[in-house]
């Protein structure tokens, strides 16, 4: 069986408040994007993992897909697979990627091994991955809140619109990001943000982490100003950094040369 996992953006990002667990409380609406890994598992006498593409850092034990796997294990006692996971997606970008191969494991030993979970059981499974594994189970626009794992539908679409993603290729530590900015619950709601026009998201639509990581990282928006130059309405940094999207009602023209990742791909 062979699945996408594919990134997300963050329209939007507040940091509210430091929790006693140590992670911190958000309000964040998450939007799927196709731009995806792409991962194979098959039924097998041993269990086997592979990869190719880009290289996923830290040894195999620490891959989202051996965890998502052993953590199906122990509770269901599944047979061995063998799984290929094929890395596309930049890492450390702030779009999710690993999170998202976490999840599409779940989901895919799901209808492999007829396990019948809900989505909100696998929703439960992913969390302890990952903060942000939830929301690729359901992988339609979400509105995150909690730690990101508690999710409600978004009322919005961006069906048919373009998107640009620039990752100059700075990895940036989520813990080390958290850690550096300081938390505010003095915010409009990010659900009442996008229900403006989306002339004005520009103005009111933030990502709390943009601040710091602008300024360590001058070229990040200097990323953000092309994307408005090129006619974006709406350009920003995803998640904990370091990619910059930006959202057009129509094609952009081609991307400049540069040594930078971009990606340009149709919203759905
Ligand atoms: C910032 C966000 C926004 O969508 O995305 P990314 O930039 O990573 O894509 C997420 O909250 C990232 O989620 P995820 O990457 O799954 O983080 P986790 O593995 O759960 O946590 C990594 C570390 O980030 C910090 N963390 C994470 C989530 C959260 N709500 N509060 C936190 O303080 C903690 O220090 C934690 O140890
Ligand atoms: N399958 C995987 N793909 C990508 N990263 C993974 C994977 N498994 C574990 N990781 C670890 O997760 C880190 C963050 O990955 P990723 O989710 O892509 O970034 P971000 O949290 O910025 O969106 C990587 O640097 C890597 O150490």
């Amino acid at each position: 069986m062979v699945v996408f996992p594919n990134v997300k953006i963050n329209l939007g990002l507040h940091v509210l408040r430091k929790r006693p667990d140590g992670y911190h409380d958000l309000d964040t609406c998450f939007y799927p994007v196709p731009l995806s890994d792409i991962l194979e598992a098959i039924p097998s006498k041993e269990f086997e993992f592979s990869q190719t593409g880009l290289e996923v850092p830290g040894g195999e034990d620490s891959n989202l897909c051996i965890r998502a796997y052993s953590l199906l294990k122990e509770k269901y006692n599944i047979p061995p697979v063998k799984m290929h996971l094929h890395k596309i997606v930049p890492m450390g970008a702030g779009l999710g990627g690993g999170s998202s191969d976490g999840a599409f494991t779940i989901r895919l030993l799901n209808d492999l091994f007829h396990l019948n979970l809900s989505p909100v059981e696998m929703s439960e499974y992913s969390a302890v991955l990952g903060s942000d594994c939830p929301f690729f189970i359901y992988n339609k626009p979400m509105i995150g809140s909690g730690r990101g794992t508690d999710l409600l539908p978004a009322d919005i679409s961006l069906a048919d619109n373009y998107i640009r993603i620039i990752h100059p290729g700075i990895h940036i530590s989520t813990a080390q990001a958290f850690a550096n900015l300081t938390p505010a619950d003095n915010r409009l709601p990010v659900a009442e943000l996008l229900a403006l026009d989306k002339s004005l998201w520009k103005d009111k639509l933030t990502n709390d982490f943009c601040k710091g990581t602008y300024k360590n990282f001058s070229q990040l928006s200097e990323i953000e100003s092309s994307l408005y130059n090129d006619g974006a309405f709406y350009a920003c940094m995803s998640g904990s950094g370091s990619a910059v999207y930006g959202l057009f009602d129509s094609e952009p023209p081609p991307a400049p040369k540069s040594g930078y990742f971009i990606w340009t791909g149709r919203l759905a």
